[in-house]
């Protein structure tokens, strides 16, 4: 059988008395859009952490490309080739936006230049290269969210995790948000999505892995996770 592109195996994350995830497992395969849904507090952005080695496993075990990741430090797991956003934007504030996704292109280059070069490019990519000289703190959240997204392609991931690139979005700025992602999908990305907003989840994943409670409650197309039972209690509770 071949190496899954992204295996987690029984991932499992204590913080105290509280199990935040709980013996989780699954795969993605290259170049899918995977979605990890669920209610809110189930698990997600502490899956992204674990995956990003911001937190240490607790148990279990998390290999991409055949690498194991646990116990490596974040900047190597960025090496490997495994971008992210955040939910909370950590933009820095005060650098243009040209200089926030410099600071990114420096996982690749140490050399001032590329590292300009590589960052016009992602910015053009994400429709953002108009607004280069602005300060990042002045950018509208339309703006200030593909900067997360055109940081974390400046550190040219094979694996992109986004975590809940669209709230806050007018429905306009989300249609637009769901195109570049597919459009980075399309460049040979491989992409796991955290998102609230059911349509964009819908739309654009090509598997979906619903959580409770850190456990899998449901897997399949979106059509199979929308419609199956516990997914449709995790959200609404039992009549
Ligand atoms: N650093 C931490 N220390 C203690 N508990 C934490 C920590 N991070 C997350 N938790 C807890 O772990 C559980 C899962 O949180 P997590 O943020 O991963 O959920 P989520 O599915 O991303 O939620 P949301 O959709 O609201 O963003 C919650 O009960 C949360 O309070």
């Amino acid at each position: 059988m071949s190496t899954p592109f992204f295996e987690s195996h029984e991932l499992t994350k204590d913080f105290g008395g509280l199990r935040a995830v709980n013996g989780l497992s699954f795969h993605v395969n290259e170049g899918e859009i995977f979605g990890l849904i669920g209610p809110n507090g189930s698990g997600k952005t502490t899956v992204f952490n674990l995956i990003g080695g911001y937190y240490p496993i607790t148990s279990g075990s998390l290999r991409f490309q055949g690498t194991t990741l646990n116990s490596l430090p974040t900047w190597k797991i960025c090496k490997l080739g495994i971008g992210r956003t955040f939910q909370v934007m950590k933009p820095l504030r005060r650098m243009t936006v040209l200089e926030n996704v410099m600071t990114a292109a420096f996982n690749r280059t140490d050399v001032i230049a590329e590292s300009r070069k590589k960052a016009l490019e992602v910015l053009e990519f994400c429709g953002l290269a108009h607004r280069k000289d602005m300060t990042a703190k002045g950018l509208p959240i339309g703006y200030r969210k593909r900067l997360e997204i055109a940081r974390a392609l400046a550190t040219e991931p094979k694996l992109l995790l986004l975590d809940e690139t669209m709230a806050g979005l007018t429905p306009q700025e989300q249609a637009e948000g769901v195109t570049l992602i597919r459009k980075i999908r399309d460049s040979g990305i491989t992409i796991i999505i955290v998102e609230h907003i059911m349509r964009v989840i819908m739309s654009l994943c090509d598997r979906i892995l619903c959580i409770n409670y850190g456990q899998r409650i449901a897997e399949g197309s979106p059509q199979e996770v929308a419609n199956h039972p516990a997914v449709i209690e995790a959200y609404l509770g039992k009549e």
